[in-house]
């Protein structure tokens, strides 16, 4: 998997172009900041319009909320992925409001009969409970991260200039955390959190859970696709596909909450430089995905206090990479003041 990093020359030159713009120096602050990053990422200057903006929602179940670990039974998960192709979801709302598209794959969800196209890339009905077995079986991480890969690909040859995982997973803060935990080498009372919105003894059993989970899968954890057989799940897989796949194409990634988080630090382990090609949308209240985007050396766009998933906190960065562009499109410059 070969990345090409964004052009620095295009950067270069983005920001000197910024400099010499009718405003003060550096007046327009983190917006100069991600035009300079869009240039690099398109190589030109100004960058290209961000018209075709992709949202992929990864579902699946988890074994380990057998456990209690969410605020929410698991059958949610088969429900939404009715109400994403019903276009009422969250992110489907959000994204109509920024003309973005919003596609659901059910990469492990616990339910038949969903449609085929949606199916397409499944692999299994739930995860294994990561307290006490691995969540994949072998090879079934390395399918997922291929279909992820798959699933950018087609996105891409249709046109998307901006993709956008998201995720729908009963469970999946705790996944994420476990993920997080093991490659950061935290412990887990630091990067667990409330999740859809658990008690403190919900709390107590998602820490219990990721606990038992690091123990019991120890250094395997060094190894990106040994960590997401071990304590993640398809969805976790196929979205560090999706975004390794998005680097290697050189298109765009956001970045939304908790579980991309969790998979770009996997992505990243799998396809050095990758992040270079990622932003992150918002910063999620879980504390997991601080320590990603720390990690990444990422800081969130937007700081909403949105706890949701789905892609929901990314999608609503759209705007302002738009007005990052807008910026250098079409702002005067000082040396035409007359
Ligand atoms: C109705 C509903 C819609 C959602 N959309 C996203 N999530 C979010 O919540 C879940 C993760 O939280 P936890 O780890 O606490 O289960 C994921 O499905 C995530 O996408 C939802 C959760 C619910 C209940
Ligand atoms: O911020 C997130 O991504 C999040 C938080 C809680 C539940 N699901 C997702």
């Amino acid at each position: 998997m070969k990345i090409t990093p964004p052009s620095a020359a295009a950067r270069e030159e983005a920001l000197v172009r910024l400099d010499g713009l009718v405003k003060p120096l550096g007046s327009l602050g983190r917006l100069e900041e991600l035009a300079a990053w869009l240039s690099a990422a398109h190589d030109a200057v100004p960058p290209r319009e961000l018209d075709d903006v992709r949202v992929a929602v990864f579902a699946g179940d988890h074994g380990i909320t057998a456990s209690a670990v969410s605020a929410y039974p698991r059958e949610i998960t088969a429900a939404m992925v009715r109400v994403f192709l019903a276009g009422t979801s969250g992110v489907t709302v959000l994204a109509r409001q920024v003309g973005a598209t919003v596609k659901v794959f059910d990469l492990a969800v616990d339910a038949d009969g969903l449609p085929d196209e949606v199916t397409a890339y499944k692999i299994r009905r739930g995860s294994g409970s990561i307290d006490r077995e691995d969540a994949l079986a072998p090879g079934e991480a390395s399918r997922a991260f291929d279909a992820g890969r798959r699933i950018a690909d087609a996105e891409i040859d249709d046109g998307a200039n901006l993709l956008i995982p998201g995720d729908m997973g009963i469970g999946n803060t705790t996944v994420a955390a476990a993920l997080v935990a093991a490659r950061l080498g935290l412990p887990a009372e630091e990067v667990v959190g409330t999740g859809t919105g658990v008690d403190e003894e919900g709390r107590a059993r998602k820490v219990a859970a990721v606990t038992a989970a690091l123990a019991r899968t120890g250094d395997r954890a060094d190894d990106p696709f040994e960590r997401l057989t071990a304590l993640g799940s398809a969805c976790a897989a196929a979205t560090a596909g999706f975004l390794v796949q998005g680097a290697v194409r050189g298109v765009p990634v956001v970045l939304d909450g908790v579980f991309s988080g969790a998979a770009a630090l996997v992505a990243q382990d799998v396809a050095p430089g990758a992040v270079a090609w990622w932003l992150a949308g918002h910063r999620s209240t879980e504390p997991s995905q601080a320590h990603a985007l720390k990690a990444l050396g990422l800081e969130p766009i937007l700081d909403l206090g949105l706890r949701l998933g789905e892609g929901s906190g990314a999608v609503q960065a759209v705007p302002v990479l738009r007005a990052a562009r807008a910026v250098l499109a079409e702002m005067s410059s000082l040396a035409d003041l007359t």
